[in-house]
């Protein structure tokens, strides 16, 4: 048995980044920006005003001054001429400043009468102008890779680049296997139970980046898995979960193995989710795992969530460890490194009573993995471990 470490890096060995693809922007939210953006012009391209009021010469922004009014400045329509001392142009926000005017007061300021204005003694401070290119400069650039968020869309936009160079998104194809599966909705016979674990590992590959599409269930018998681990390989990735353990019915590994499998490893010192098989079918990194609710949902979380974080792009690919304190004692680990179950709150972490990694309703209750390492000896309340967020 390997160690999660080495099994890991073996992992991420099976895949390259993905190709790039320009995409419109309203498209790119949670995409890796694959080539750096340039702005195609300064914002605010001109200098604007920040307040509805009246653009006029600073000298002349003095209480009790008299202004004529001799024009008006609007959003989109600015004003074209040139403003000289005594003169003030009604202006709004957001509208170019006129030629001439270096300040603008806030309309609150002034008393209105007809063309003219008088300036009131709770004259307030500072020009109330964005200078052009206050925002950015023609030219000022985003660099690559930077994984999207929704303000990098506005940015963009506001520096006129209608779409981005992005990394593909990775198909990726899920197999359950196992006679005694069916779909939720389906009737099960009284020997059966209801394939659950494959939504959510659909789900954390999308939310990696990836776009996921669910199987018809395999049986278990070498015919029909050959034919469903075939078809599997269509997708730039493939998964099984299920049948990677030891038993008759266990054929996942035999079947790939047939079906040209070059296998990176097979078994990891860690629980749950030891008997984890991965390597390529020719170009297609493959990941066989474990049948076990918890079991997979965890082995998603450390070696395919990654695998596909890399192939997007992504830089922070690996699931960043925290630390928090125990809220009472736990016994020593052995020989697997330990992800246990847990809650924390405000800096404490508890292990869930029950570990077993058939229990889909524990997981779902938890917060978090605490990280038991090899033969880690017990540890007493109030220790500090590492816990991996949910
Ligand atoms: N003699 C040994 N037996 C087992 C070993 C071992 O080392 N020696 N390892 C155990 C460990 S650890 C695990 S984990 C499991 C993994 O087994 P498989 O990957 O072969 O998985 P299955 O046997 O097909 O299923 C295990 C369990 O999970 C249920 N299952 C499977 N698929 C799904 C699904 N899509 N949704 C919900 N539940 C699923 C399945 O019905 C079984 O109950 O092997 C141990 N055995
Ligand atoms: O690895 Mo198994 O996942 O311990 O139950």
């Amino acid at each position: 048995m390997i160690s999660v470490t080495e099994a890991q890096d073996l992992c991420l060995a099976l895949a390259a980044p993905m190709a790039t693809e320009t995409i419109p922007l309203d498209e790119a939210n949670g995409r890796v920006l694959a080539a750096a953006v340039n702005a195609q012009r300064a914002q605010p391209p001109f200098a604007s005003s920040a307040m509805d009021g009246y653009a006029m010469q600073s000298s002349d922004a003095v209480i009790g001054r008299t202004l004529t009014v001799i024009g008006e400045s609007a959003a989109g329509h600015g004003w074209n001429g040139k403003l000289a001392s005594g003169e003030c142009v009604r202006i709004f926000t957001g509208a170019p400043v006129p030629v001439g005017a270096d300040t603008v007061v806030i309309q609150e300021d002034v008393t209105r009468q007809g063309d003219t204005i008088t300036i009131n003694p709770n004259l307030g401070t500072g020009t109330n102008i964005r200078p052009a290119g206050v925002d950015f400069d023609a030219g000022f650039s985003i660099d690559a890779p930077r994984l999207l968020r929704p303000v990098d869309l506005a940015l963009f936009a506001a520096m006129n680049v209608p779409q981005v160079s992005v990394f593909s998104k990775p198909t990726v194809g899920i197999l359950a296997t196992g006679d005694e599966l069916v779909m939720p909705g389906e009737a099960p016979t009284s020997d059966q139970i209801i394939s659950s674990n494959v939504f959510a590992i659909k789900a954390m590959i999308e939310d990696a980046g990836g776009l996921a599409t669910i199987l018809p269930i395999a049986p278990d018998t070498e015919d029909g898995l050959r034919s469903a681990m075939r078809d599997l390989q269509q997708f730039d990735v493939a998964i099984t979960i299920g049948g990677a353990s030891v038993g008759e019915y266990d054929l996942v590994g035999k079947i790939g193995d047939e079906l040209g499998l070059t296998r990176s490893f097979y078994k990891i010192a860690m629980r749950p989710g030891k008997p984890l098989i991965a390597g390529q079918f020719g170009s297609c990194p493959f990941l066989g795992l474990p049948g076990n609710p918890v079991s997979s949902i965890v082995c998603a979380k450390l070696f395919v969530v990654p695998l596909i974080k890399k192939m997007v792009g992504r830089k922070d690919i690996l699931p960043t460890p925290m630390t928090a304190q125990l809220a009472h004692d736990l016994p020593a680990n052995g020989p697997r490194l330990h992800y246990m179950r847990g809650n924390y709150d405000n800096g404490l972490v508890t292990a869930a009573q029950s570990q077993d990694s058939s229990l889909l309703s524990v997981l779902a209750a938890s917060n978090c993995l605490i990280i038991r390492p090899i033969g880690d000896a017990e540890r007493k309340s109030g220790e500090t471990v590492e816990i991996l967020p949910l």
